[in-house]
């Protein structure tokens, strides 16, 4: 997986170095908010590319546009000019289908899970309609929704409870496992440890590179050979995504 990570930062992450295959490319992308005489220019022609394999950081003060850029890049605003393309296709115009795959295919963790996770739904419902992108039941992905909160150091327990009666970082590793279990191809992290205090800061980003060595280090799992290898195998019931990092 691949994966860009904002924090007063954008970070990005694929697989394989500068000879890999791009992954996204961002080409001299404006993108301009507001209306009438409020209408500014937020993104002034940016363009970057991340390879598989590759991690991207993107650091700008606040005001800056980071949060712009990572909703710009799932689709939830839409450039005045410029491209961007994912495994090479234009994303531009699409709709349907297409732009709810591109939505599962490149996962955004905010800055506030509470905007990624519906206040009326469980804990449990959120992982369910991540594993599965037909609309989960969680009685049907108990188990699967299981282990992503042991990933996470969460009891199976908190399937059934509902975001607002965690911590905020407990949250923000809901939203963790929330995004990786839709098993992308790329994660936006949007300084996802900024409303947290420092010791939950290193708590999140230790967990994060935890799940990294688990994936690094499971080879009962067997997933897409991340860059350029053979096709997409089967995942195991619950198995990570070789790819993040
Ligand atoms: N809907 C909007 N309409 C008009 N201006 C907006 C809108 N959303 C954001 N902006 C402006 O765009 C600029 C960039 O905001 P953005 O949230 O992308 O910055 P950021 O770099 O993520 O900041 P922070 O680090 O504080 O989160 C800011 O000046 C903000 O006021």
């Amino acid at each position: 997986m691949d994966s860009i990570s904002l924090s007063t930062v954008a970070g990005v992450q694929a697989c394989g170095g500068t000879a890999a295959a791009p992954l996204l490319e961002v080409d001299d992308v404006v993108v301009e908010l507001g209306s009438g005489a409020a209408r500014a220019r937020i993104l002034n022609h940016v363009s970057l590319t991340v390879r598989r394999g590759q991690t991207l950081g993107l650091v700008g003060e606040s005001g800056s546009g980071k949060s712009t850029l990572a909703k710009t890049l799932v689709g939830n605003l839409v450039p005045a000019s410029g491209t961007i393309r994912f495994d090479g296709r234009d994303t531009k115009g699409l709709k349907g289908t297409r732009l709810r795959t591109l939505r599962r295919q490149v996962q955004l963790i905010p800055q506030d899970p509470y905007s990624s996770l519906n206040p009326r739904r469980t804990i449990g419902q959120a992982l369910a309609e991540a594993i599965d992108p037909r609309g989960g039941n969680p009685r049907r992905h108990s188990r699967d929704i299981a282990e992503w909160l042991e990933r996470v150091s969460l009891p199976a327990e908190a399937a059934t409870r509902y975001p607002h009666e965690f911590s905020g970082g407990q949250r923000q590793r809901i939203a963790i496992a929330r995004a990786l279990a839709v098993r992308p191809e790329l994660i936006i992290a949007d300084e996802i440890t900024s409303a947290l205090d420092l010791t939950t800061q290193a708590d999140i980003l230790n967990l994060l590179a935890k799940l990294r060595r688990d994936l690094e280090t499971d080879d009962a799992v067997h997933l897409a050979q991340p860059c350029s290898g053979p096709p997409r195998q089967r995942r195991s019931r619950g198995a990570l995504p070789r790819r993040l990092g």
